[in-house]
């Protein structure tokens, strides 16, 4: 699908998650022999505190694992600035690059185990625009396992508001194993409700939802 929005459309705007998650296909992306050289992307998130050089900060990690291994151009890749003086800035003007951009085309998500999209953590409004966020304690412990310990994982983030996601012309949701299929099946089966972020989805013209035999395992009408 990504492959073939980007043959269709060699300047499309993507929306990138980190994670484990997405990986795989971004790894995949770069077997298809595709020019990606146009194609433009807005980060989901960005920890507060660390800077674009900091080896944990997304903007490395997009850096590493999206720009230099599928050949983009760093100069079309946004990412909130995690050390800007004003979140509150930073994140207006984030939503006005992506403005700018005409929207997001689609946007790569993963699931946090509590349910948050990007680091919007339960609860957060639906009508939530891009701002800086305080993680939840089971984010942060999620989260260590990139980090050296968990003192090391910052407590804040700038992250794409859930209204910002639901704009994007298409999401696709990415979860594998078992550790994410309670929140799988809350997400696409249970009520949609602001108590759980990634319910939101269900309320979304065009979702995908690619899930492994584990993610998918609980749920009812599969
Ligand atoms: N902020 C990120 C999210 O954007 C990501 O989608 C989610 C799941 O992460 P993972 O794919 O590593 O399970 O949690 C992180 O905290």
């Amino acid at each position: 699908m990504v492959a073939a929005l980007i043959r269709g459309k060699p300047d499309a705007v993507l929306g990138l998650a980190t994670g484990s998650s997405p990986m795989p296909l971004y790894e995949a992306l770069g077997a298809e022999n595709l020019d990606l050289g146009r194609v433009r992307g807005f980060s989901l998130d960005e920890y507060l505190g660390l800077g674009s050089t900091h080896k944990h900060s997304y903007a490395q990690v997009i850096r590493r694992e999206v720009v230099d291994r599928l050949g983009l151009a760093p100069a079309l890749i946004h990412t909130p600035d995690g050390e800007a003086a004003d979140g509150a800035l930073e994140a207006a003007g984030f939503e006005d690059r992506i403005r700018a951009a005409g929207g997001i085309d689609l946007q790569v998500l993963g699931i946090g185990s509590n349910g948050h999209l990007a680091f919007n953590e339960p609860p957060s409004a639906f009508t939530s625009r891009t701002r800086v966020v305080e993680l939840a304690d089971s984010t942060r412990a999620d989260n260590a396992r990139f980090f050296d310990s968990l003192e090391d994982v910052p407590t804040h983030a700038i992250t794409q508001g859930l209204a910002t996601i639901f704009e994007a012309r298409h999401l696709l949701l990415i979860a594998h194993g078992h550790r994410k299929a309670e929140a799988v099946a809350r997400a696409i089966e249970g009520p949609v409700t602001e108590q759980f972020p990634a319910s939101m989805i269900q309320l979304h013209p065009n979702v995908t939802v690619i899930l492994d035999e584990a993610a998918a395992s609980k749920l009812q009408r599969a």
